[in-house]
């Protein structure tokens, strides 16, 4: 295997998930390290001193920060089987197009969601919208990356483990919203890339509501 990779995590965290999932999909042997981010590790802080963040990867002792470079590196370090990226101009920019909706768009609904107070009615709206944009980008294929599990799979899939959480909180039936993301979500987790990093959802959910009574939201 691979000598000196290692990745700083946190077990919830989506973004940790997505390098995990990549590491796995290219078959990089690695060193996973939890961080606890009530009192940051030497190493995170100095591995990351500016946005002070994980994940953080580390490569032969030198720092990669930012979930979605980090899984970008490992698809250019490791090229061999499983390409992440696609090699068509025009293919990756829709590719860092969608990704980059995850990260704005799905995750900051998703989180406004999971802290909504009361019913969280016009959260789940925004949250259902949102979701239903990536499902008519998926359309009728397998993945976002075609035939092929890709930057975008990698991308969103760690969210899908809120969707548990989401029908708990305010009752949003998300495979009833859109039920071929849903599909989608269940053909990713059957990877074994996937199935070994999520945590179980109701882990997820348990974090989520000791979260909200540390907040005290109702
Ligand atoms: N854009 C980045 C986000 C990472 C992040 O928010 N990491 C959180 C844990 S998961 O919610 C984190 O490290 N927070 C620590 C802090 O904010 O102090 C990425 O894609 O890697």
């Amino acid at each position: 295997g691979e000598k000196g990779v290692k990745l700083l995590g946190i077990w919830y965290s989506p973004f940790g998930h997505r390098a995990r999932i990549a590491l796995e999909e290219k078959g990089v042997d690695y060193e996973y390290i939890e961080e606890d981010l009530s009192s940051k590790s030497e190493l995170l802080l100095k591995s990351n001193p500016i946005q002070k963040k994980v994940p953080v990867l580390l490569h032969n002792g030198k720092p990669i920060c930012e979930s979605l470079i980090i899984v970008q590196y490992i698809d250019e370090v490791w090229p061999g089987k499983k390409p992440i990226l696609p090699s068509d101009p025009y293919d990756r920019a829709q590719a860092l197009f969608w990704s980059d909706y995850v990260d704005k768009k799905i995750y900051e609904s998703g989180m406004k969601l999971l802290r909504a107070v009361g019913e969280g009615q016009e959260e789940a709206k925004e949250f259902t919208e949102n979701l239903k944009n990536l499902e008519a980008e998926l359309g009728e294929r397998k993945f976002f990356g075609g035939e092929v599990f890709g930057f975008v799979d990698i991308a969103m899939v760690p969210f899908t483990n809120w969707f548990y959480s989401c029908e708990a909180i305010c009752g949003l039936k998300v495979d009833e919203a859109v039920p071929k993301l849903a599909a989608w979500a269940n053909r990713c987790r059957e990877r074994e890339s996937v199935a070994k990093t999520l945590p179980d959802p109701k882990k997820v959910l348990e974090s989520v509501v000791d979260f909200r009574k540390k907040m005290g939201i109702q």
